[in-house]
């Protein structure tokens, strides 16, 4: 199977409501869409978003890496043995894991319609569904309740809370939420990196003294902090999850090897695709410290590719794959689909997109 042409488009798809976090604020999700097509005329489709706050991407730099770096080495690629692919693949390029990740995607979209099997039956296979949750952006504790009830009558019952916009308000904010929801909805809490070390166990201690019941605490501190990390983890009994903390499988063995944290969140866009993620996957189950599949607010192909990983692998214990309940419209044919809290993955071969409406190919 030779791929014979790579074409990339972009896509801008309005949110219900504004996505606001530690890091940004958002109004539409735009991503870059890749079509990778075969002499055969098979397609594997592909997704980035430019989360340029948190990998550093951008519209015009996932664009150029694709055309410019890997493009070149995938026309006449023969997807006969995926692991020199990948492993070639992936030695290409440092950093750029938004546009690695489209391309990983895709190409793996195609080995697994080659194989005629859906992609997370090539993964693995455990389950064919996974549970979401859904993020409550950050905003004034009323509108964040207002919200919070809404995700609740739309059939949620794992709330996002995020914090750190204005963090002395931020205990409000889960009072507040808690109070409305009651005590059988999960809540987490995802500060983005807004918060100190000590400062963070400040807060952390409060939400365990005021019996506020969180799951866990995701990304208090830096990105880069891990000593800030691991001294969050070592002092609250809050369980503590690492996301900007992790993007390759040596960051994730830094911090299995300290307990640094104890979820790891495994995003495509951040490892560079499923052949990173299946390292950072291994090592932590390696060193019995979860993981959560996330992802960022991006289009329905991405949140496809992530929930069929998440359905294949046993040690993905909670998923936060909402993009389906944020955006206001789905330009994705086929792929996965939501029903309450449940995303289900269709039997087609491969990631299951049909096509895409909308894309405005370069
Ligand atoms: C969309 C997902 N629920 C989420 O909240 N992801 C964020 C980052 C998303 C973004 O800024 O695009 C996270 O887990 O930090
Ligand atoms: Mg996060």
């Amino acid at each position: 199977m030779k791929i014979v042409d790579v074409k990339i488009g972009k896509i801008k798809i309005p949110l219900k409501r504004p996505f606001k976090t530690a890091l940004r604020t958002v109004y539409f999700a735009e991503d870059i869409i890749v079509k990778l097509i075969t002499q055969s005329g098979l397609i594997g489709f592909g997704s980035a978003a430019p989360t340029f706050a948190i990998t550093g991407d951008s519209l015009d730099s996932i664009s150029s890496c694709i055309l410019n770096e890997l493009k070149p080495r995938i026309i006449g690629l023969e997807l006969t043995n995926i692991e020199c692919v990948m492993s070639k693949l992936h030695a290409s390029v440092v950093n750029n894991t938004s546009a690695l990740s489209a391309i990983d995607m895709a190409i793996y979209d195609l080995y697994a319609q080659s194989l005629n099997l859906p992609l997370y039956k090539f993964f693995g296979g455990y389950r064919n569904l996974v549970f979401t949750s859904v993020t409550i952006s950050a905003n004034p504790p009323d509108v964040m309740v207002a919200d919070a009830l809404v995700a609740l009558e739309d059939g949620f019952s794992d709330l996002k809370l995020k914090l750190g916009v204005d963090p002395n308000y931020d205990l409000d904010r889960v009072k507040a939420v808690r109070a409305a929801v009651g005590n059988l909805i999960k809540i987490s809490v995802d500060a983005n990196q807004a918060w100190g070390a000590k400062e963070s166990v400040r807060m952390i201690h409060k939400l365990e003294q005021l019996g506020l019941n969180i799951e866990f605490v995701e990304q208090p501190v830096k990105a880069k902090h891990i000593e800030d990390l691991l001294y969050v983890t070592q002092n609250v009994t809050t369980d503590i999850l690492a996301d900007e903390s992790v993007f390759s499988p040596y960051d994730a063995f830094q911090i299995c090897k300290q307990k640094a944290a104890d979820l790891i969140n495994i995003k495509l866009a951040k490892a560079g695709g499923f052949y990173q993620a299946t390292k950072i996957l291994n090592l932590a189950e390696s060193a019995g410290i979860e993981c959560l599949m996330g992802c960022m607010l991006e289009s329905q192909v991405a949140v496809t590719a992530a929930a069929h990983f998440a359905a294949a692998k046993k040690s993905i214990v909670r998923c936060d794959l909402d993009p389906p309940a944020l955006l206001a419209e789905n330009p994705v044919i086929g792929g996965v689909s939501l029903d309450g809290n449940v995303l289900t993955l269709n039997e087609t071969a491969g990631l299951g997109i049909k096509d895409i409406i909308g894309v405005q190919y370069l």
